[in-house]
């Protein structure tokens, strides 16, 4: 049986979207990794299902996978992107995410540009998580990182220049360090001015992305904790650009940028290893 797809991106961070809402489609983490494959699969950075909802408030209940198969709670850009899908389908711009993190309210500012609420950031060591206590702010480890979850654990640096570490050296062994116990998504930040950063993201399990939403979220927050930006900040990344506000009222982190899809498809399971 052929399983339809929607292939879509945001600021080239790009997504593979399967629709199980009526019915599943056998995607173990092993498939989903060879459909992640740029080779030899479809090819994305992460793997994207929409089943119904069993949340109050939300309309679809979303789950990211990354490449290497494995889920994480949550993926800004991706929830731009479902949100754009959902609102094209329902005709309302206003749709609710239910996700491993939460429900997630977004809204369509127009066509193709989305703001999703990600929430109140987690700023604790046993939310980040952390493998033992420390502050968040400060992390045992050289460079000076801070740690924040967004729903998926982050760690950003702040740089002195903007190319003072190359995420592909450094970010695989920073994901695995022993301070972070479900790995880590690592950002690599450069402070331009106090409302914009340049940010680029070696994510857990994909590597480095054009563009990463969350990781766009915890390098504000981290950095209007450090003093460094204002709670209003551009967020540069190699894809293009994020507007992320944190709120001063109620915590919540908003994320504003597009959501495009690239192309539609079929794709026969069984074609892939289980
Ligand atoms: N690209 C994403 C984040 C995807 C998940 C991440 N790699 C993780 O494992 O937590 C985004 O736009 O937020």
């Amino acid at each position: 049986m052929m399983t339809g797809f929607f292939k879509m991106h945001g600021l080239g961070n790009d997504f593979v979207v399967v629709d199980e809402r009526t019915h599943r489609h056998d995607l173990t983490p092993a498939r989903i990794a060879a459909l992640c494959d740029r080779h030899t699969g479809i090819g994305c950075d992460q793997f994207v299902t929409l089943r119904p909802a069993c949340a109050q408030g939300a309309d679809v209940f979303v789950r990211f996978f990354n490449a290497d198969g494995t889920e994480s709670g949550a993926c800004g850009n991706a929830s731009r992107c479902v949100a754009d899908l959902l609102a094209r389908e329902t005709g309302r711009d206003s749709i609710g995410l239910q996700t491993r993190a939460g429900v997630l309210h977004a809204t369509i500012v127009r066509p193709g540009m989305v703001t999703v609420d990600m929430g109140l950031p987690r700023q604790g060591w046993a939310e980040v998580p952390l493998a033992h206590a420390c502050d968040t702010l400060h992390l045992p480890i050289t460079g000076d990182p801070a740690a924040v979850s967004m729903g998926n654990p982050h760690a950003t640096f702040f740089l002195t220049a903007p190319d003072a570490m190359a995420p592909e050296v450094a970010g695989p062994e920073l994901e695995h360090h022993p301070l972070f116990p479900e790995r880590a998504n690592i950002g690599f930040a450069h402070i331009a001015a106090r409302d914009a950063m340049r940010l680029r993201v070696w994510e857990r399990g994909s590597g480095l992305t054009r563009a990463c939403g969350s990781g766009a979220c915890a390098a504000v927050v981290n950095a209007v904790r450090r003093g460094l930006v204002e709670r209003t900040c551009t967020v540069v990344m190699d894809g293009g650009e994020l507007v992320i506000t944190w709120r001063e009222d109620d915590g919540h982190v908003l994320m504003t940028g597009p959501a495009v899809t690239s192309f539609t498809g079929t794709f026969s399971p069984e074609d892939y290893p289980r």
